[in-house]
């Protein structure tokens, strides 16, 4: 039997509303004993030292781009598999804008037997319509049926909207979200950042705030009247926000994610290399192409519209959007390169800056990565309980990192902190019987 003891962690888990010092056994990949307050005394086990670390539930992230089937050479399953593990998940909802874009049942099935073996859960999200074109739309029964959790045209929006009604009304027959990326594409034209007094000063072509609050108001309305659940992904603008809150009071079947740059970064990152502290540009040499994505970085009023969403609950998650590139999509001029930055192994570190800056706790950050996705897309997740499948991350809150193209696991290394130190890192995370062991935990393994 393989016994693990974790002892003298801050377990703080939402499913059991529990923030306090304990241990922590874990038999055969199950855990056999929570302990708060005081010590288990277990032979015959290794155990770890886990003072001054935090050990929660793993976390759950509802959009995450695996760029498999067809472009493999940014991300697989696999590698985004361990970039996922690396980073604390242990489940993650697989977007459809692949090469082929998994827009039938036969396709569900493939990624979910293409993620056998990786020791997470990978669930599928279906394309809206065949191909992702906007015209025809899927069989949505057929691929829930076949294990789709959600539907979505990710990477476009759909701009017909008797095609995003049809959507919701099977939305709310089958009982699953469709996930909406909000961008009325006539707006953003081919704008490459957030339209502002950045973009004016840069000379880029902007993508004005009406791109996507137009579009939230749209689906908002379709949701409203059909009863469907719409699911607002990256959320990044504060008419957005302001739009979703009211919605939700007036109980409109809604619920919306944050990804951690849209929360952290500003659209002064464009321009380079900036001071965080300070906001200042540190270099101008070149615009940073590793912060395009879309939607795009916003102004600091969004940034914190963004945060105020989070704290009061309008945003139910947080949600990466890791969208792996590879240099050639991003060594290149910024109005060409590929949107999209590679989010899954640096969220809990942009996360845990909520939690220092003050404005959330711990246990509300852990709930917006496991217990909060999780309900918003029905996946079926549990917390440290007794008798329950082990389902954990354990990570060090202070520990600092500089995030360099080796640190990361996923093979898009294209993230606005390459090269700049951060604060918080996962030491371990166990997925059942299959466990991630950072190097820096090792030193603190014992085998009795
Ligand atoms: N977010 C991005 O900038 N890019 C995503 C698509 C998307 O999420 O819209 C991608 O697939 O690369
Ligand atoms: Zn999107
Ligand atoms: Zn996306």
């Amino acid at each position: 039997m393989s016994r693990l003891l974790l002892s003298g962690a801050r377990i703080v888990c939402p499913y059991t509303s529990i923030d306090s010092t304990g241990d922590v056994l874990i038999e055969d990949g199950r855990v056999a004993a929570v302990c708060i307050g005081k010590s288990l005394d277990v032979d015959q086990a290794e155990s770890v030292d886990c003072k001054g670390l935090v050990l929660s539930p793993a976390f759950v992230d509802v959009h995450v781009h695996l760029r498999e089937p067809g472009e493999e050479h940014k991300e697989t399953i696999a590698s985004g598999a361990s970039a996922a593990l690396a980073g604390g998940f242990t489940t993650i909802c697989a977007m459809p804008n692949t090469n082929p874009a998994i827009d039938n049942s036969r396709l569900v099935r493939w990624v979910i037997d293409r993620a056998n073996g990786t020791g997470i859960r990978v669930l599928p999200i279906g394309a809206i319509t065949i191909a992702r074109q906007g015209k025809v739309p899927v069989d949505y029964e057929a691929m829930v049926k076949a294990g789709a959790v959600a539907f979505s045209d990710d990477g476009s929006p759909v701009m017909n909207s008797r095609m995003m009604r049809l959507a919701l009304l099977y939305s709310r027959t089958l009982g699953v979200p469709i996930s909406s990326h909000c961008e009325d594409t006539e707006l953003s034209a081919k704008g490459c950042m957030h339209d502002g007094a950045v973009s004016a000063r840069l000379g880029l072509p902007g993508i004005p705030a009406s791109a996507e609050e137009a579009m939230i108001y749209r689906d908002l309305s379709l949701a409203a009247e059909t009863g469907g659940h719409i699911h607002i992904a990256h959320v990044s603008t504060s008419g957005g926000v302001e739009a979703i809150r009211h919605a939700k009071k007036i109980g409109v079947r809604v619920t919306a994610e944050a990804t951690p740059h849209h929360f952290t970064f500003t659209d002064e990152w464009v321009a380079g290399w900036r001071d965080s502290s300070t906001d200042r540009c540190l270099s101008i040499s070149a615009y940073d192409t590793n912060a395009k994505v879309n939607p795009p970085l916003r102004s600091r009023e969004h940034v914190e519209a963004v945060i105020d969403g989070l704290v009061d609950g309008t945003i139910d998650a947080i949600a990466t959007d890791h969208a792996p590139h590879s240099v050639l999509e991003k060594d290149c001029p910024f109005e060409e390169a590929a949107f999209g930055i590679s989010g899954l192994e640096t969220a809990l570190p942009l996360s845990l800056e909520l939690v220092r800056t003050g404005r959330i706790s711990m246990m509300k950050m852990v709930s917006l990565l496991t217990i909060s996705p999780a309900k918003a897309f029905g996946i079926d997740h549990w917390g440290i309980e007794e008798g329950r499948d082990a389902n954990l991350v354990l990570f060090d809150p202070n520990l600092k990192w500089t995030v360099t193209p080796s640190a990361l696991l996923s093979k898009g290394k294209n993230t606005p902190l390459i090269g700049r130190q951060v604060m918080g890192r996962v030491l371990m995370t166990i997925s059942g019987n299959k466990r991630y062991v950072r190097e820096e935990l090792k030193a603190k393994w014992k085998q009795h």
